[in-house]
């Protein structure tokens, strides 16, 4: 079977930037009281935002995160240091609120939302979860495709409506978060299919491989490359071979965010793998995407390069479910205030810089 016509929303351009409003904030932050340039990145980033939002006045207060979460198959292959039951033990931790990023949600006063897409153990039944049961998770992607087309489609959908909820509840910025054991070795195959790359130069510790366990992976993830490569056709085919649910879902959220118009703020290592195949799909997306940190997941650093994008910070983090975006927000609203707030040389009666320097 073919990619199916429910896929062909993925066809609409995403929505153009401002420049006019780009230029605008360019020229305000010239003007308020403050060496020029001296605000360093912060500068850079209020401008974007500025631009994306279409508003002098930018901000990142109102601010939804999805986390997506589904079993990969090939996890039976023993690519984590984890047990696949941890995905669905996970989502019964974020109904709960002890997850890392229910604590960060909770400390930014962001709405917070559990997608559950399909586990191995029987999660179905959890409350304050959106349940889009695609099946027990993917299938084992060493032997055959990760998903069927239908399978993909329905992700696509889920993350589809993620993004359009979150614009039509006015949110100003959205976080896209994943969980599943596995999904680093789905992320990589996913990443070198891309990128026609190869496994040794992406592949990494995930939740922490000693170098034997990396070694191991590497030849899994080497084998299932020899099936899929002679036979993807499209970045969506790509996906769907090696890809996972929620990683699907990522990217169709990301996606129709740039479609709308809404900033989208990234995570770490699975999520950039999800907006790179975004920006393959639906060319154009990585206008609207904000890249949140630099994890220490081995591949990230290169993904990030072929989006040529230099992210915020570097705190060595490895978690994934949006932790990295979340932590950064701070950095994104203190740009905002200080963009939004400052006075300008003439309003504070100030001298400006003098023309002989
Ligand atoms: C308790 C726990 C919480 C997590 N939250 C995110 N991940 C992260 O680790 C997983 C990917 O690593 P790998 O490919 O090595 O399995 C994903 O679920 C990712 O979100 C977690 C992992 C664990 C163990
Ligand atoms: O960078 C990430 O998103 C990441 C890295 C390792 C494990 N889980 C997530």
């Amino acid at each position: 079977m073919t990619q199916p016509a429910a896929l062909h929303w993925l066809s609409t351009p995403p929505a153009v930037t401002n420049q006019e409003m780009r230029q605008l904030a360019e020229q305000r932050q010239t003007q308020l009281t403050k060496p020029p340039g001296s605000l360093g990145r912060l500068e850079e980033f209020a401008i974007r935002l500025a631009a994306l939002q279409n508003t002098l006045q930018p901000g990142a207060d109102r601010v939804h995160i999805a986390i997506f979460a589904a079993d990969h198959g090939v996890a039976a292959e023993g690519v984590s240091a984890f047990p696949q039951s941890v995905t669905g033990e996970m989502i019964r931790n974020f109904t709960r609120g002890g997850a890392a990023i229910n604590v960060l949600a909770r400390a930014l006063n962001a709405s917070l939302e559990i997608i559950n897409l399909g586990t191995v153990h029987d999660t179905q039944a959890l409350a304050h979860v959106r349940h889009c049961h695609l099946g027990a998770g993917t299938a084992n992607f060493v032997h055959q495709p990760a998903m069927t087309w239908e399978q993909l489609s329905q992700a696509f959908q889920a993350g589809f409506e993620t993004t359009e909820h979150a614009q039509q509840t006015g949110q100003q910025l959205f976080i896209g978060g994943e969980m599943g054991i596995g999904n680093t070795a789905s992320a990589t195959a996913l990443a070198c299919l891309l990128l026609n790359e190869q496994p040794e130069r992406l592949t990494g510790r995930g939740t922490g491989l000693d170098e034997q366990g990396i070694a191991h992976k590497i030849t899994i993830i080497a084998r299932a490359l020899s099936l899929h490569r002679p036979q993807t056709d499209s970045p969506l085919d790509a996906l769907r071979r090696v890809g996972g649910f929620e990683i699907a879902a990522l990217t169709g959220a990301y996606i129709h965010g740039a479609q709308l118009g809404l900033p989208l703020l990234i995570d770490g290592f699975i999520s950039t793998v999800a907006a790179l195949t975004a920006e393959h799909i639906t060319p154009g997306c990585k206008d609207w995407f904000i890249f949140s940190h630099q994890s220490s997941e081995l591949g990230h650093a290169l993904v990030l390069k072929a989006l040529s994008a230099d992210p915020l910070i570097d705190l060595q983090m490895r978690l994934g479910e949006g932790s990295g975006a979340a932590v950064t927000l701070n950095l994104l609203r203190m740009a905002c205030k200080l963009h939004n707030e400052m006075a300008t040389f003439s309003e504070a009666q100030v001298s400006q810089q003098s023309e002989l320097s």
